[in-house]
């Protein structure tokens, strides 16, 4: 990579993305209702306008004077004749000027400023990439999400036409024909609504877009050797003077078509369930041997307020402890929060954004007590690495499976390695998600609702400190809600007095 392409992986890293959390999605809401509410201001302006105008005009109704004979008689009278000279030589004039006169300027500059700062295309893409997530993880129906049934939920949004249109050519550009094909259907059962519109042009150029996305990739497929130069001129012939209505029909014959080439291809394939789709959809087999108890031994204050632990999976082991963090605690959380940066998914090359992190470095009474209530409930000690993390997601955010040992993922941040590896995880469920956003374990067929207030632990080692593969885990895309978390990994050396003693060791096989 060079310095130049670095600087710009940089820029784009750094930057403070909409789409990547849900406390993003909230700046974007205000900035659209600043611009809303400057539009508004703006034609009210332009309607005193056209209401001072039309005043005008109205003091001015006389009889139409049809014939000339009327029209004599009307200026011979001096009234009449005095006013009309006096009204063309000195009203009417001040009126064309006053037409000139710009208006609204203020609101016009607020709205240029505010258009600076709206999502630009690598926003858009993550959101379209955060929807199709959402439909192909949870295998979502584009007509029941466009008509705001996600899942079993029926919601009063809808999605519009434009909204459609956007989501079918995204689905042909990721090569899921199917799914174009019946977002586009969706979009043309919706066009009425804004057939008549001022921006419908803006549509046509749209269509005109997806229309050449997919030429251009039938006469790719059909495997004639052209150059690009004569593929742009094949299309934009096939293209020219084509109505609304020819766009309409090339789009959604060429899908069909491409739909039927593919058939058992790519979208069924790339939709077939893996074990972290059939996760995310509740779909894995109800434990049976678990069971869940008061835990009041780890320390004293536990004897007074016993903590409520539901076991997840036995071996490896995994538990779920219920309501240990309040709701006062998290909106002391969020108070603590300065400058959040870019939380990450995947690794090197498919690295994506998903979330807004934070690390909690500065002692505060929050941090002090969310450790304690971890050491009083693992037993492990942490006063060597104190920081946490806290992150909310955006819609549609998630996790790709991955090891929270070291090996996988050494951040600058936490790769302190004098403390060993991260042998266990601790995780505070601290936001409202009402779909999505369960924490998995593909290989063990375990699935964890993100309940507001819980909490949830795992081990990532086994005793001597070597990773546990089975402790891979990800997170579904957030269907509904803020999911927010706080994160704590524990480190091996410090815990070299409090271990438990059960000895956990990886089976080797001989
Ligand atoms: O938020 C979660 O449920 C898990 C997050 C996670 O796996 C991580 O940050 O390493
Ligand atoms: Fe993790």
């Amino acid at each position: 990579i060079s310095p130049d392409e670095n600087e710009k992986l940089d820029l784009l890293y750094n930057k403070d993305y909409y789409s990547s959390s849900v406390l993003g999605l909230v700046r974007l809401l205000k900035l659209e209702q600043e611009f809303m509410e400057n539009f508004t201001i703006y034609t009210n302006v332009l309607q005193e306008k056209v209401d001072n105008i039309n005043i005008y005009l109205d003091t001015l109704t006389r009889s139409p004077h049809k014939t000339h004979k009327k029209r004599e008689k009307f200026v011979s009278n001096p009234l009449n004749a005095f006013g009309l000279i006096r009204r063309l030589h000195q009203d009417w004039p001040k009126w064309q000027n006053y037409t000139k006169k710009p208006l609204g300027l203020l609101q016009l500059n607020a709205m240029e400023e505010i258009l600076s700062k709206v999502p630009e295309s690598f926003d858009m893409n993550e959101t379209l990439k955060a929807m199709h997530r959402i439909e192909t993880t949870y295998d979502l129906q584009a007509k029941d999400i466009a008509s705001g049934l996600l899942q079993s939920t029926q919601f009063n949004y809808k999605l519009n036409m434009r909204d459609c249109l956007a989501l079918a050519h995204h689905k042909f550009e990721v090569g899921y024909f199917h799914r174009s094909l019946l977002w586009f259907q969706e979009a043309l059962s919706l066009t009425t609504e804004l057939s008549q519109d001022i921006i419908s042009n803006l549509k046509s150029l749209e269509l005109e877009a997806f229309a050449t996305s997919i030429i251009t990739r039938s006469i790719y497929l059909s495997g004639q050797s052209l150059s690009n130069k004569t593929i742009h001129k094949l299309v934009s012939s096939q293209l020219k003077d084509a109505k609304q209505k020819d766009l309409e029909e090339i789009i959604s014959s060429k899908l069909s078509q491409l739909n039927k080439e593919s058939k058992n291809a790519s979208d069924i394939l790339k939709t077939n369930p893996n074990a972290h789709n059939i996760g995310c959809q509740g779909l894995f087999p109800k434990p049976t041997n678990l069971s869940c108890r008061y835990n009041s031994t780890t320390n004293m204050f536990l004897k007074l307020a016993p903590l409520k632990m539901e076991e997840m999976s036995r071996d490896p082991y995994i538990v779920m402890v219920h309501d240990v963090i309040s709701d006062r605690d998290i909106e002391e959380m969020k108070g603590t929060i300065e400058e959040m940066g870019t939380g990450w998914s995947g690794s090197d090359s498919s690295m994506e954004i998903v979330a807004r992190i934070y690390w909690e470095r500065k002692k505060s009474p929050f941090r002090d007590r969310i450790n304690q209530l971890i050491s009083d409930i693992t037993g492990f000690k942490l006063e060597e690495f104190p920081a946490l993390q806290l992150a909310n997601f955006g819609v549609g955010g998630y996790f790709k499976p991955h090891f929270d040992y070291f090996s996988e993922r050494l951040t600058k941040d936490d790769a302190d390695n004098t403390l060993g590896d991260r042998i266990a995880s601790f995780i505070f469920y601290a936001g409202e998600v009402s779909q999505g956003g369960q924490t998995v374990f593909p290989d063990i067929k375990v699935a964890v609702e993100p309940k507001k207030g819980n909490a949830l632990f795992w081990f990532n080692d086994f005793d001597d400190e070597t990773p546990d593969p089975r402790s891979l885990h990800s997170v579904c895309p957030v269907i509904v809600g803020s999911r927010w978390t706080i994160t704590k990994w524990i480190h091996y050396k410090p815990q070299i007095f409090v271990k438990p003693c059960s000895t956990r060791f990886r089976k080797k096989s001989f």
